[in-house]
C-alpha cells in the first residue's frame, strides 16, 4: 500500500451530515447489514470499501431511501440528516432524493436532450421561475459536473450521443442541479476508461467543496485517491471507519488488513 497517494491528511473534523444508528437490512429473511453505526461528514467524501456481497451498495441505497422500491427490503434503525429522520412518514422519498442525489455506476442519462437532462429535476422541483433562470441553473450544473466546455454548443443534442466519460458527468451535473447536499456514488467509474475516471475523480474532489459526498467503490487506489474517510464493510458489518490514511496504513481491525493487503475479497 505503500504507492497509494491520500487526499488529505489533515485531520480536520467537519460536522457530521448523516448519522446512521442502529442500521439493519433484511431481504425477504437475508440479513444484508447488520447494526451499523456511522456518522458521515459535510464536505467530505467518504468511501464505502470491501468484499463483493458485503452489502456497500445496500447500505448507500438506505441513505436516500432508494430501497423503498425494493418490495423485499426492509430497514430499521434510524438515519439522520442534520439531525431529521429521513424514514419518519412525514418525509417525501422524492424531495429527499433531490437532497441527496446519486449516480449509478452505468451513465443512465434519460432519452432528451442535454439541456433537458439537467433542466428535469429543477422543473419538477419548481426551482426556476423563467427560462432564464432555468438556463442559469443548467449552466452551473454542467460546470460544476465539468462538462460545459464540452457541450455548451451542443446543448439541444442526445444526452445518450455523449462518451461513456462526459454522459457520468451529464449525470453528476444533473445530480447537482436540484442543489442536493449530499451525493451518493455507487461505483460511478466502473464502466469508465482511465481517462475519463481521472476526471471525474477530480470532479469528486472538487465536489466536496460544497457536498458531502458518498462514493462506493471497488478500487482500492480509488478509495485512497479521492475519500479523506473510509469505511470497511464485511459481511453486513461496518467493520472500521477512519481517516483513510489511517485505514489504508495502520488498519486497526484484522479483517481490514486482510482485505487492504488482497487477503480477502
Ligand atoms: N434486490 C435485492 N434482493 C435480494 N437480495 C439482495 C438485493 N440486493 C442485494 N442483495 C443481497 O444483499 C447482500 C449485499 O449486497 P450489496 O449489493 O449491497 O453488496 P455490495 O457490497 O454492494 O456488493 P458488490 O460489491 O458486489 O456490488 C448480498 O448478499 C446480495 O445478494
Amino acid at each position: 500500500m505503500n504507492d497509494m497517494q491520500f487526499t488529505d491528511r489533515a485531520v480536520e473534523q467537519k460536522e457530521t451530515k448523516i448519522a446512521a444508528k442502529d442500521v439493519n437490512v433484511h431481504y425477504g429473511e437475508a440479513h444484508a447489514i447488520k447494526d451499523v453505526n456511522v456518522e458521515i461528514e459535510d464536505k467530505t467524501v467518504t468511501a464505502f470499501i470491501g468484499p463483493s456481497g458485503c452489502g456497500k451498495s445496500t447500505f448507500l441505497r438506505c441513505l436516500n431511501r432508494m430501497n423503498d422500491t425494493i418490495d423485499v427490503c426492509s430497514v430499521t434503525g434510524n438515519i439522520l440528516l442534520d439531525g431529521e429522520d429521513i424514514y419518519d412518514k412525514r418525509v417525501d422519498p422524492v424531495q429527499l432524493r433531490a437532497k441527496v442525489g446519486m449516480v449509478f455506476q452505468k451513465p443512465n442519462p434519460f432519452p432528451k436532450s442535454i439541456y433537458d437532462n439537467v433542466a428535469y429535476g429543477p422543473r419538477i422541483h419548481g426551482l426556476a421561475k423563467s427560462k432564464a433562470e432555468l438556463d442559469e441553473i443548467v449552466e452551473s450544473a454542467l460546470r460544476r459536473g465539468a462538462i460545459w466546455e464540452e457541450v455548451k454548443d451542443r446543448l439541444d443534442k442526445p444526452g445518450t450521443g455523449l462518451s461513456g466519460g462526459q454522459q457520468q458527468r451529464l449525470c453528476i451535473a444533473r445530480a447537482v442541479a436540484t442543489e442536493p447536499e449530499v451525493l451518493l456514488m455507487d461505483e460511478p467509474c466502473s464502466a469508465l476508461d482511465p481517462i475519463a475516471t481521472a476526471q471525474v475523480e477530480e470532479l469528486i474532489d472538487e465536489l466536496r467543496e460544497r457536498y458531502s459526498v458518498v462514493i462506493v467503490t471497488h478500487s482500492m487506489q480509488q478509495a485512497a485517491r479521492v475519500s479523506q474517510k473510509t469505511a470497511f464493510f464485511h459481511l453486513g458489518t461496518l467493520v472500521e471507519f477512519g481517516h483513510t490514511g489511517q485505514i489504508f496504513t495502520n488498519p486497526e481491525d484484522p479483517r481490514t488488513e486482510a482485505y487492504i493487503t488482497g487477503r480477502i475479497g
